[in-house]
């Protein structure tokens, strides 16, 4: 067997050749050693930079970090790479939304803040047990704290954290700014300081601009949520002013009443809207153009409302004063013809020429007065007056003195009978009278009277003085009576007084 081909290859090459892979391995070995090194640096800032997505995670990665610092070769790095991974797996079945790992935030506040540990823990607790409805909340209930209270410990940052702590804390503050809902305003300031953040620049600061920008925004929200209060509240007047002058108008009926119940519900809906936009609403500006706009047409129904009413009203006064002239014209009507009635009745019952009663008043009369003795049981008493040779005084003087003399005679009558005796005249020189309560006997006693003072009394008749004498017959009522019956026997009373003399009177 033929060990060495040539004395190239004697037994120094061969010493020369294992002594370089000796030195090869050695390299390998130490590149190794570099490359696992790299490898758990590599692992550890991960762990660190994922540090606060998932509180389940979290110790996973605290334990995989601690393994690391004995190498890769560890067993039980093995077993906690496998457990994360389950870790990993059962994360993505769960939906649970994680929670940011703030203790290292906490732990610098704390520190910065030392008179307010109490409150820090409260917060923490809360954000833990996921109090707040969400990141900003939180936020904002960091910033209540820090807001009026200057740092009592003035922290070297770069001296008191750790690399790999300040990077978490840079982690979290991007993730601070990501979530917290940042005003269009302050929207430049915020990127400025992400990039400065992204930069790894000096965290203390960073965290001081930080918090001073967020201080700014909660002022900017404070400022615009009192600014949104005032608007709010002067809304509440201009609706409640409009309310007012709504409910002002005058709902005279039931129409306008249900119109105006109309246009309240619209009304109480555009404002119930508005409210329901202005609670949700988280800018000023979109809520002015909604009110805006809202009150532009809450104006428009109201105003259309008080315009179409006025129009209403407007009819109503014209029907009113139509119906109104109407009526007085038909009053004036009414009057008119009650006035000619009444005069009409007037003629169709008094005697033109001495304004007596005439024959068709006596017979209603009559017959009233004979109705009130039957029911009454009391006596009545009829007279018929004629005057005496009464063609003479026409045929002597004249027809106007014979008229003249049956005027004064008319006025004899009527002036010297009771205020309950009832004068007529009944036709040409004929008069009648009727005395209720009065029986025969009385009733003489009265005519006799009477007639002695027409007797007694003279006219005028062309300058000369002309006495006149007057025949009545009497008759009293009797039960069974009529017009006719009652009339016929006191005619027949003044037959006889003209029978027997004239000037006289008789009772039948
Ligand atoms: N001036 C005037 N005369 C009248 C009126 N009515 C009737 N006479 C007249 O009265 C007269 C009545 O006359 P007679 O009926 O004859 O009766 P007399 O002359 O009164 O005689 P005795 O009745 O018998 O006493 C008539 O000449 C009628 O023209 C009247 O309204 N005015």
């Amino acid at each position: 067997m033929v060990f060495f081909k040539n004395k190239d290859e004697g037994p120094d090459r061969w010493k020369e050749k294992y002594l370089k892979l000796l030195d090869d391995q050695e390299q390998t070995e130490k590149q190794y050693k570099v490359n696992e090194e790299l490898l758990c640096k590599t692992i550890v800032r991960f762990a660190l930079a994922v540090k606060g997505l998932n509180r389940q995670l979290d110790p996973h990665l605290n334990r995989i970090r601690n393994l690391l610092k004995s190498g890769l070769q560890s067993q039980q790095l093995q077993k906690e790479l496998s457990a994360f991974s389950n870790a990993l797996i059962m994360l993505e079945e769960s939906p649970e939304p994680t929670l940011m790992d703030a203790s290292l935030l906490f732990e610098f506040l704390g520190k910065q803040y030392p008179q307010h540990l109490d409150q820090l823990d409260e917060i923490r607790a809360k954000y833990e047990n996921r109090l707040f409805s969400n990141n900003q909340g939180f936020y904002l209930a960091l910033l209540e704290l820090i807001e009026d209270n200057k740092p009592l410990a003035n922290i070297d940052l770069a001296l008191e954290l750790t690399g790999a702590d300040a990077k978490a804390i840079n982690i979290q503050l991007v993730r601070l700014l990501d979530n917290a809902e940042i005003p269009l305003v302050f929207a430049e300031d915020a990127e400025k300081i992400k990039n400065r953040l992204h930069a790894d620049q000096a965290l203390g600061p960073i965290f001081d601009d930080t918090v001073a920008l967020l201080l700014a925004i909660k002022k900017h929200l404070e400022s615009e949520q009192q600014e949104m209060a005032a608007f709010l509240s002067k809304l509440t007047e201009q609706l409640t002013e409009l309310g007012v002058k709504a409910t002002g108008v005058n709902a005279a009926n039931e129409i306008r009443v249900k119109k105006r119940n109309l246009l309240d519900q619209a009304v109480s809906e555009q404002i119930m809207e508005l409210r329901e936009k202005s609670e949700n609403a988280t800018q000023l500006e979109p809520l002015k153009q909604i009110v805006s706009s809202r009150l532009t047409t809450i104006t428009q129904q109201i105003q259309a409302h008080n315009l179409q009413e006025r129009q209403e009203r407007d009819k109503a006064q014209r029907d009113m004063q139509i119906l109104s002239q109407r009526l007085r014209e038909m009053e004036s009507e009414s009057s008119d013809l009650r006035s000619k009635l009444d005069l009409a009745q007037h003629r169709a019952t008094r005697d033109p020429l001495t304004n007596l009663p005439n024959r068709l008043a006596f017979e209603d009369r009559l017959a009233d007065e004979m109705a009130r003795c039957r029911r009454h049981k009391s006596p009545m008493t009829l007279m018929v007056w004629d005057v005496d040779l009464f063609k003479t005084i026409n045929d002597t003087y004249g027809h106007k003195c014979g008229d003249k003399a049956l005027i004064v005679i008319a006025e004899l009558l009527f002036k010297h009978c009771r205020e309950t005796d009832f004068v007529a005249r009944f036709g040409g020189e004929e008069f009648v009278m009727i005395l209720p309560g009065a029986d025969a006997k009385s009733a003489l006693v009265i005519a006799e009277k009477l007639r002695k003072t027409l007797e007694n009394s003279s006219f005028n008749a062309n300058g000369n003085k002309v006495s006149i004498t007057l025949s009545c017959g009497i008759s009293q009522f009797i039960d069974g009576d009529t017009n006719e019956s009652i009339f016929n026997r006191a005619d027949t009373g003044l037959y006889r007084a003209k029978q027997t003399g004239r000037n006289r009177c008789v009772v039948v």
